[in-house]
């Protein structure tokens, strides 16, 4: 399978200015993935699991090292490359997935979810009909499709949320605990689509508080607890 990402090096610490130092969330993490490869990131809290997604995704600028991404247009530094570049790769190739929903205003839950679909150019009623299809699959209740999710109970904006980042087959998929609060019937919606996009060529690098969720999918892991950092194959992983 063809490489997707190529991390080298890759640092990131922060600056506690009203303590005025400094600390390393993780340093010189280095790894490749290819299409179809699930990497788990474990390590203890505050070991900079989530951290090391956001700096992949750009929400946090990294320290040092380079992340480069495979895209449909060429390869391309995700940590040097210029803001309407990784505008556009967030749109089409790179999801992030969390539990949380950024709901908005006036837009009910089935155009939320059918928006990816539609900026992909997928007719309005084509989008929608899938949107539906996805909000029923994480067990999204029918009554609520045409509502603005802005009311919605906490796991009913994460089924939504769900719905809407995993419509649309992206190359990289950064999962940061999107199985948490969920219930069985959603959480097994939820390792059947990435199971299927991961057959389809989906690279993941996921966060999983409880990794048994998704223990079929995964290829590697990577431990960032400090001492202990190190890239294992999945046969005999423990996670
Ligand atoms: N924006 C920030 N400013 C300062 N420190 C931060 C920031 N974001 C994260 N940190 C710190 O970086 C370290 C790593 O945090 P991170 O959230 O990546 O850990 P984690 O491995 O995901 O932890 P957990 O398993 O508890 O979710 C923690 O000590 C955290 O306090």
């Amino acid at each position: 399978m063809s490489v997707v990402l190529e991390v080298q090096s890759l640092s990131k610490g922060f600056t506690m200015h009203h303590l005025d130092s400094q600390f390393a969330a993780f340093s010189d993490v280095s790894f490749d993935l290819r299409a179809g490869e699930f990497l788990l990131l474990k390590g203890k809290n505050g070991a900079g699991k989530s951290t090391l997604l956001r700096t992949l995704y750009r929400t946090y600028l990294a320290q040092s090292g380079q992340a480069l991404f495979h895209s449909h247009h060429g390869v391309i530094d995700l940590l040097r490359a210029a803001d309407v570049d990784l505008a556009l790769l967030r749109r089409t190739e790179i999801g992030f997935v969390t539990q949380f929903l950024t709901a908005r205003p006036r837009v009910s839950a089935e155009a939320l979810v059918a928006e990816p679909l539609r900026l992909a150019g997928r007719s309005a009623q084509d989008a929608l009909d899938e949107a539906r299809h996805w909000l029923a699959a994480f067990g999204v209740k029918e009554s609520l499709w045409r509502a603005y999710p802005t009311t919605f109970s906490g796991g009913e904006q994460q089924k939504v949320n769900l719905a809407r980042a995993l419509i649309l087959p992206q190359k990289l998929l950064l999962l940061d605990e999107p199985t948490a609060s969920l219930d069985v019937g959603a959480r097994a919606a939820l390792v059947a689509r990435l199971a299927e996009l991961k057959s389809n060529g989906t690279a993941m690098i996921g966060v999983f508080h409880h990794p048994d969720d998704v223990a079929d999918l995964i290829d590697r892991v990577i431990d960032l607890t400090p001492e202990t950092s190190q890239i294992e194959e999945r046969q005999d992983v423990v996670v």
